[in-house]
C-alpha cells in the first residue's frame, strides 16, 4: 500500500518544509495536482513548480494533469521531472496518442476519470497504462467528502486487471481519511492519495500514521 500526499493542502509558503515532514514520515509518492481553471474551475501549478520540487525530495512525483488539451504540456512535466504523470480521459480527444507521448518521454503513464465516467470508458487503453486513478470526489477543490458510489468502479478496476493480467496500480483521490482508505483498500486500491486529511493538520506524521494504520 503506497501513500501519496496531494500538495494541495500544503502551505505554499513552506511548499519545501512541508514536502521534508512527509517524506520523513515514509510515504511513497508526491501527489501534485495541476490545474488550468478550464478542465477545472481552480488553478495551481505550472510545469516550473515541479522543476522547483525535483531536486528537494527523492519521493516519486505523481502529477495529476487537470488541464484541457494535455498533449500540449505533457513534454513540459516530464522534463521539469515528473515520474508519473496521469491525464483525465476527459480532457483529450486522443487519449491514446497523449498515453504514448507520456510513455515515450520514459514517464509512466496514468489514466484518470472523473465520477461519473465509467470504466469502460478507458477499457482500450487499461493494457498500455501504468497506473489508473479513479477520481472519488470531483476534481478541482480539495477538502470535499468521499464519494462511496466510486468503491463499486474500484472493485471493477481490479477484477478487469486480474482478469486480463494488466499491471496497472489502482490509486484513488478525494476524501481519503482512514475509514475511506480502508474501504478502499477493500476493494483493491493500491495507492491512495490525501491532502486536506494530512496538511490540515498541525502534526501531519500522525495522520500518515493514522492513514497507515488503517491500511495495515
Ligand atoms: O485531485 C484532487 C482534487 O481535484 C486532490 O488530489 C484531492 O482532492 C486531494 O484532496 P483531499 O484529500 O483533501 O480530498
Ligand atoms: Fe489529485
Amino acid at each position: 500500500m503506497k501513500l501519496a500526499p496531494s500538495i494541495l493542502s500544503a502551505d505554499f509558503a513552506y511548499l519545501a518544509r512541508d514536502i521534508q515532514i512527509v517524506e520523513d514520515a515514509g510515504v511513497s509518492y508526491l501527489h501534485i495536482d495541476v490545474m488550468d481553471g478550464h478542465f477545472v474551475p481552480n488553478i495551481t501549478f505550472g510545469p516550473s513548480v515541479v522543476a522547483a520540487i525535483r531536486p528537494i525530495t527523492k519521493l516519486v512525483l505523481d502529477v495529476h494533469l487537470m488541464i484541457e488539451k494535455p498533449e500540449n504540456y505533457v513534454e513540459d512535466f516530464a522534463q521539469a521531472g515528473a515520474d508519473i504523470i496521469t491525464v483525465h480521459a476527459e480532457s483529450t480527444k486522443h487519449l491514446h496518442r497523449v498515453i504514448q507521448m507520456i510513455q515515450a518521454c520514459g514517464v509512466k503513464a496514468g489514466v484518470v476519470i472523473n465520477p461519473a465516467t465509467p470504466i469502460q470508458s478507458i477499457q482500450q487503453v487499461l493494457s498500455m497504462v501504468d497506473l489508473v486513478l479513479i477520481m472519488t470526489v470531483n476534481p478541482g477543490f480539495g477538502g470535499q467528502r468521499f464519494l462511496p458510489e466510486m468503491l463499486e468502479k474500484i472493485r471493477d478496476c481490479k477484477r478487469l486487471r486480474d482478469e486480463q493480467g494488466y499491471q496497472y496500480e489502482i490509486e484513488v483521490d478525494g476524501g481519503i481519511i482512514p475509514e475511506t482508505a480502508s474501504l478502499c483498500k477493500n476493494a483493491g486500491a493500491d495507492v491512495f492519495v490525501a491532502g486536506s486529511y494530512i496538511y490540515n493538520s498541525d502534526v501531519p506524521a500522525k495522520q500518515i500514521q493514522a492513514l497507515n494504520e488503517a491500511l495495515r
